[in-house]
């Protein structure tokens, strides 16, 4: 091959990695440019897809514990005659000073559909654990079953996304007033107090299980007997006993909570307040 063929192959070579009118190292560096401004664009979006991502409110808790009623009382504000649920309802909410409505998702607390909550998870800005505080003394260990499925969700999100916000609701509180009447400390106090420290007291129980190998109760659905389960870490500082506030899974929140019987009215118009999940209501507002 000649002197004046590889001199032509060569310019050939060359002018197919050039840009029209910019030599090669000019060529390089925009490139690199272009290159920087796709991958800021596309984490851009992506980090803009996945904030959207969350916005709907999920209830969850165990059976007869009010989730429908609740549900029923946002949505259509009246409190509509409930029977166990069998599968998910799904309403549209409006909110003090929030312009655009929200979805909530109401799970059953039936064991075998509970699980469905799930599929929701990654959607919800909120998720909603309602408990009985008429009753939890007597069935804290179901109720703390259920809730430690819920935390090992939350303990589960990998540290790239963002987390929902996690409220208890203690409800019923309003069955408590009869037998607090003479006690100083209000009936959604008297009925938070109660839901926490059986609660506590149950994780504890559970993670005291976990920690000695022994084994603890399934976490449900098709998880089956985990024999690493976790979601019930707490930070060094709180000490050895299980505490929401030493949680490392994120803050959670308490309210006392109680609806209407049955028929009555429950809202006040002017200000679009309903009797007993006023605070709850507000809780959900600051989130919007
Ligand atoms: N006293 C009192 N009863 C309530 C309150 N909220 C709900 N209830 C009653 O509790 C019962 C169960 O309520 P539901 O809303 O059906 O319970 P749920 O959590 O949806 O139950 P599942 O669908 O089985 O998971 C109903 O009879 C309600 O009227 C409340 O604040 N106070
Ligand atoms: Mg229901």
């Amino acid at each position: 091959m000649s002197a004046s063929q590889y001199e032509t192959s060569d310019r050939t070579s060359a002018s197919t990695f050039q840009l029209p009118g910019l030599d090669s190292t000019q060529t390089l560096y925009a490139s690199c440019a272009l290159a920087v401004l796709l991958f800021t664009l596309i984490t851009v979006l992506a980090r803009r897809k996945s904030k959207s991502t969350r916005n709907s409110v999920l209830f969850v808790g165990a059976p007869d514990a009010g989730k429908t009623a609740i549900l029923s009382s946002l949505a259509f504000h009246q409190q509509l005659p409930t029977h166990a649920s069998l599968q998910t309802n799904s309403s549209l909410i409006t909110l003090p000073n929030v312009k655009k409505p929200v979805q909530v998702v109401d799970i059953p607390g039936h064991p075998r559909i509970r699980v469905q909550y799930r599929d929701y998870f990654n959607d919800a800005k909120a998720i909603v654990f309602v408990v009985d505080a008429s009753t939890v003394s007597r069935n804290g260990a179901a109720v703390a079953e259920h809730l430690h499925q819920i935390l090992h969700s939350f303990m589960s999100i990998s540290p790239s996304q963002s987390s929902p916000a996690l409220i208890i609701l203690a409800h019923k509180s309003d069955l408590l007033a009869s037998t607090t009447s003479s006690s100083s400390t209000p009936a959604d106090q008297m009925a938070i107090n109660r839901v926490r420290t059986i609660l506590e007291r149950e994780l504890e129980k559970r993670r005291q299980s976990q920690a000695g190998g022994m084994g603890i109760e399934s976490l449900g659905g098709d998880e089956g007997d985990h024999t690493e389960v976790s979601g019930l870490e707490c930070s060094a500082v709180g000490g050895s006993v299980f505490r929401f506030s030493d949680w490392e899974g994120g803050e959670v929140t308490f309210l006392g909570t109680s609806i209407s019987r049955t028929g009555e009215k429950v809202q006040d118009e002017k200000a679009n307040n309903i009797g007993g999940l006023e605070g709850f209501q507000q809780w959900l507002s600051d989130l919007y």
